[in-house]
């Protein structure tokens, strides 16, 4: 069964007398345990798609459901409640903390607001988290700012585990990292889905990133979804214009180095 199911999402922006279609007609599956990567230009809609799965903009048109429930008609306390079971983590993690906000607090949040273990716990449990993403116990007292652009991801993807999500969304997660830096946190990503059997939506502009995580590869362009398959297949044998473009702009894709399953997703 589809742990997330998207259909006919659409979505309008108007500004300065003029209107976007963001997107149109989207529509995508995610299987529990999967990672489905979305690419696409700048300005095909990935964004906008990834903000109306996580609620944080409002669809003109179409249906979610999420673990079983339909999840764009859910509001107020069970909106807050389900959460929990989709996090997301961004490219600049710093607008998304506090910025006198320390590591500790940055974690206490979501445990406490989603009493995810009681009170007593939480110190404990923010050092596994800490430990689990390869952040020293140390550092819990530091502000999240001082921290480097990796520690900060480190951190952002613990505070999205902490409420042990079915699916995270993560939008360019890695994008700002040196490429020594993202291939850890992109190695730390598929242990976690491994251990923990999460989903990840995984959107990103560069098709090498989404080769590294992705079972199946989504490809946007103008609002819409014009190419969607198993990882392998797609950057091998591209069908649409949009993914063929892609590709040109990472010349070292190789297909044969695909993560894709076993299974073919
Ligand atoms: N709040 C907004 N107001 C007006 N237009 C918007 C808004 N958000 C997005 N758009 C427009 O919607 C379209 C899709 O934008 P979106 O940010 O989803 O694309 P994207 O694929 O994520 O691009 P990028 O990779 O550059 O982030 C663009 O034309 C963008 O200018």
């Amino acid at each position: 069964m589809s742990l997330l199911v998207a259909q006919d999402l659409g979505k309008r922006f108007s500004s300065g007398g003029r209107t976007v279609e963001a997107l149109r007609d989207v529509s995508l599956s995610l299987a529990a345990g999967e990672t489905l990567g979305l690419a696409g230009a700048s300005g095909s809609g990935k964004s906008t798609l990834a903000r109306i799965l996580t609620r944080l903009v409002p669809a003109d048109g179409g249906s979610v459901r999420f673990a079983g429930e339909d999840w764009l008609a859910l509001s107020g306390a069970d909106l807050r409640r389900r959460r929990a079971r989709m996090q997301m983590v961004f490219q600049d993690v710093s607008g998304a903390f506090n910025p006198r906000a320390t590591v500790a607090d940055a974690l206490d949040d979501p445990l406490r607001i989603h009493a995810v273990v009681p009170k007593g716990e939480r110190p404990r449990e923010i050092e596994a988290l800490l430990d689990r993403v390869g952040v020293p116990a140390a550092y819990a007292g530091r502000a999240v700012r001082d921290l480097s652009g990796g520690q900060r991801q480190r951190v952002a993807i613990a505070r999205a585990i902490a409420t042990r999500p079915a699916l995270i969304v993560l939008d360019e997660a890695v994008s700002a990292l040196d490429v020594s830096v993202r291939e850890r946190i992109l190695h730390l990503l598929a242990t976690l889905q491994e251990e923990r059997g999460i989903a990840y939506l995984f959107v990103s502009h560069d098709l090498a990133v989404l080769r590294a995580l992705s079972h199946r590869i989504a490809v946007m362009e103008a609002g819409r979804i014009v190419e969607c398959g198993p990882a392998g297949r797609v950057i091998a044998d591209p069908q649409s214009p949009a993914a063929r473009a892609l590709i040109r702009a990472v010349p070292r894709l190789l297909p044969q180095e695909s993560k894709e399953s076993p299974d073919g997703r």
